[in-house]
């Protein structure tokens, strides 16, 4: 191999931050530093080497997901970065492959990630899993419709967030088994997500918050940095940059929505990564004003398919053959009888049903693609009619899955 690959030491991290400065054109702040550090799990990194020259890196961040039906263990890959001067001999490749057989001998049943382009991960079985939609809602355009939930028990909190993080832990923890793809945090991810030095804050000033509760306790949390602004005319203009947003009922969330659309001096709220079927939506009285657009969010891949596809759970009853085309985890790769009144996932010499790349089950994994969207784009090959819209039925979750927050 030209470039061997091993586990980093913690002594070796310096050198991996000068990597991943070069490989993303990005220049490390002192605090980031210091959070990165708290989310790196060394004996999960791997870097590439050129003599005694680091050339690539990627690690594994270990968290908990929410799958159909249940929460399973998922390898969090990151931080991938190959040197300019090395880019295109196959380095990638070499970190991916020995990557996954890694997150296979440990038992893991799949991966995710965020992608940083979009055309890179399929060769390696990852699949578009998740799409999230970004909006910007001006106020003026905000209104609610007249049936919008309300509780006359709930009461907002201001406060720093800082104070808060207990409550925003206990809350989140409560929402995430309700949605395929939140994943569970760290203490360290906790201090990553409440950052909020002069790095985290650019332009748009501190990190705020605000909460919803009741005499029993917190129901929902938003948190918001607010771009202050005037225009030409010396008229208020301010942005919500909105962060994140959850709530355990539809009254908390529509007073969380409400107190961040009603804010004085702002004239609009900017979201840039919620969920498919957020439902803010269904809230406004004219939702074309929601000016929403959608970018890819999460990439699944099945590292172990019948671990994996035995482990969640389905929509519909189901019985077929799956062909599984996979030459970067061949284990994967042949026939597989799935039946989920039985719950099994078998190797079998049957006739298939349908075939497929294991990057399109990835993509169905957490419920939100639809498999019969791939046979229409001629990706999916048919073997007994109807069996794609079967599966594709079986496979499908509500609420559509979203990571929520980039790791
Ligand atoms: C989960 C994350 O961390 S996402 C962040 C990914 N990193 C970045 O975007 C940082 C900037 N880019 C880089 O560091 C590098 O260009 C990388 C990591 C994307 C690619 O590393 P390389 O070592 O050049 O990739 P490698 O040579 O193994 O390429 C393998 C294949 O992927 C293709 N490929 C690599 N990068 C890209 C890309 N950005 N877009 C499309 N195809 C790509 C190659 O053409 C090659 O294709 P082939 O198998 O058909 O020949």
């Amino acid at each position: 191999m030209n470039h061997p690959i091993r586990p980093i030491a913690e002594s070796e991290f310096p050198a991996a931050l000068d990597l991943l400065d070069e490989a993303f054109v990005s220049s490390w702040a002192p605090g980031q530093i210091e959070r990165f550090k708290g989310v790196t799990e060394f004996d999960r990194s791997l870097a590439a080497f050129d003599g005694d020259r680091m050339v690539g890196f990627t690690q594994v961040m270990s968290f908990d997901m929410t799958v159909p039906g249940g929460v399973l263990p998922v390898a969090g890959v990151s931080s991938v970065g190959v040197l300019a001067s090395h880019r295109r001999r196959g380095v990638l490749s070499s970190l991916m492959r020995r990557q996954l057989a890694d997150v296979h001998a440990k038992g893991e049943v799949f991966a995710a990630l965020y992608a940083s382009e979009a055309a890179i991960y399929g060769r390696y079985g990852y699949g578009r899993a998740v799409d999230n939609v970004f909006y910007t809602i001006p106020k003026h355009s905000s209104a609610f419709r007249a049936d919008a939930p309300a509780d006359p028990a709930l009461r907002l909190r201001i406060e720093p967030p800082e104070r808060a993080r207990e409550d925003f832990v206990r809350l989140f923890d409560k929402v995430r088994p309700t949605r395929p793809g939140l994943y569970s945090r760290t203490a360290a991810r906790w201090d990553a997500t409440l950052a909020d030095d002069e790095n985290a804050r650019g332009s748009a000033g501190r990190l705020r918050c605000v909460l919803a509760e009741d005499d029993d306790g917190v129901r929902g949390y938003a948190l918001f940095r607010v771009k202050r602004a005037v225009t030409d005319h010396d008229v208020p203009d301010g942005e919500v940059l909105l962060q994140e947003l959850f709530a355990v009922d539809p009254a908390a969330y529509a007073a969380l929505w409400r107190s961040l659309l009603d804010r004085d001096l702002c004239s609009r709220v900017f979201a840039a990564n919620r969920p498919l079927d957020d439902p803010v939506m269904h809230l406004l009285a004219e939702p074309r004003h929601l000016n929403a657009g959608t970018l890819d969010e999460l990439w699944i891949r099945l590292v172990d398919v019948p671990g994996a596809l035995t482990q969640r759970a389905y929509s519909a009853p189901v019985e077929l053959v799956v062909e599984v085309d996979d030459d970067v985890c061949p284990w994967n790769a042949g026939r597989w009888r799935l039946s989920t009144a039985k719950q099994t996932c078998e190797r079998t010499e049957d006739a298939p049903d349908l075939s497929l790349p294991v990057r399109i089950l990835g993509a169905a994994y957490l419920g939100g693609r639809s498999l019969e969207s791939y046979r229409l784009a001629g990706q999916i090959a048919e073997h007994r009619e109807g069996a794609v819209r079967e599966l594709s039925a079986a496979m499908s979750w509500s609420p559509l899955p979203w990571g929520g927050l980039v790791f």
